[in-house]
């Protein structure tokens, strides 16, 4: 795999106030990723870093070979030949869709500029707006536009700053999946920054959790997930509720829901308290299990509901079951265990 971007231990800082600190990881070609984490974590910094509009103060960018980015050395955002999509759109309001689109070709000739806008806009499926203006279209098209028109220059690498977060939940979900179809379909590689998990879920063939400058995880999705590196990635993604738990063996811990088993050996020490994240999916509803916990919320989802139950030690966990499993509050109901992935890490107070 080639690598498109690198950075190298690069770090940030405004008023000598590192915001960025000692950052590294790599963006192969084609790949979309996604750096994700709470607001004011140094995402936006980073990309902007990445484009060339912030300094950085320690390490190296390096785009597709070369150094773009060393302290006190900037090649220029133009020289870099990116795409970028930011969150307010950005569009030109007085231009037309297509000459939007074509707005990055200006040195190629009119026909290869049509022609190459009406091949963008065919790729996000709006080559019927090409004559409208900006303020004609939706939300959810102007950003489809705006992603046609970051694309038609064929950069190395598009940046996306929070590309959905002015526009509805159910169409951010919906366009979140078109666009990566979108980018795969080009083969771009593209990095994009968001505060929301879904979102990054959906989109990312990698993902790098930021918590105070700082990387906490650079991985899939499905090991952000399963395979958290710590506490804050772990508490960050994903919904859930740590319970105690006593280490018996490198690979079992013995907890009030049963013995639980690892998927790999783990280092603890014999006997240490171990605290175990238990995800909403790692429960399931049994009437038959002579383990029992008390109703004490519920959440309908349409397809499923949550439940927040009171286990007898007084724990709480979070328990996702299929909807028709309705209980009410203050019952009780049996539950099983079925966690494949142990999220687990030694207690604080070891
Ligand atoms: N121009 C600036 N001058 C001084 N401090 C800044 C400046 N821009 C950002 N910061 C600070 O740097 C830190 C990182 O900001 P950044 O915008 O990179 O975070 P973010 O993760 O993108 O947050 P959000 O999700 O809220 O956009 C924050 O503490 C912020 O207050």
């Amino acid at each position: 795999m080639d690598t498109l971007l690198r950075l190298e231990e690069v770090s940030c800082a405004y008023d000598q106030t590192n915001v960025v600190d000692n950052l590294s990881f790599h963006i192969n070609k084609g790949d979309i990723a996604c750096l994700l984490g709470p607001s004011g974590c140094g995402k936006t910094t980073t990309l902007r870093a990445i484009a060339g509009f912030e300094p950085i103060i320690a390490g190296a960018i390096i785009l597709d070979g070369k150094h773009v980015s060393v302290q006190k050395k900037l090649t220029p955002p133009e020289k870099r030949h990116l795409g970028m999509v930011f969150q307010d759109y950005a569009l030109f309001p007085h231009l037309t869709i297509r000459d939007n689109v074509s707005f990055g070709l200006r040195k190629a000739s009119p026909a290869m500029r049509r022609s190459t806008a009406a091949k963008m806009l065919e790729l996000v499926g709006l080559e019927q707006y090409a004559n409208r203006y900006p303020h004609e279209i939706s939300g959810g098209q102007q950003q489809r536009v705006a992603l046609a028109r970051a694309l038609a220059p064929e950069p190395s690498l598009i940046l996306l700053d929070e590309p959905f977060s002015n526009l509805d939940v159910d169409l951010r979900r919906r366009l979140s999946l078109e666009v990566r179809d979108i980018l795969k379909a080009q083969g771009a590689t593209a990095l994009m920054v968001t505060h929301d998990q879904e979102e990054a879920f959906a989109v990312a063939d990698k993902i790098g959790v930021m918590n105070e400058g700082v990387l906490q995880q650079w991985d899939t999705p499905y090991n952000i997930y399963h395979e958290p590196l710590n506490r804050f990635v772990a508490n960050f993604i994903g919904q859930g509720h740590f319970i105690r738990g006593k280490a018996l063996s490198p690979e079992l811990v013995e907890t009030e829901v049963g013995i639980i088993h690892g998927n790999r050996a783990y280092n603890w020490v014999a006997d240490s308290p171990i605290d175990i994240l238990l995800r909403p999916d790692d429960i399931l509803p049994d009437p038959d299990s002579p383990l029992q916990a008390k109703v004490l919320q519920k959440t309908f989802t349409g397809a499923s509901m949550l439940f927040k139950l009171q286990l007898p030690t007084g724990s709480i966990v979070e328990a996702l079951f299929p909807s028709h499993n309705d209980h009410e509050i203050g019952t009780s109901v049996g539950i099983r265990l079925e966690a494949d992935h142990l999220v687990a890490f030694p207690s604080p107070t070891q």
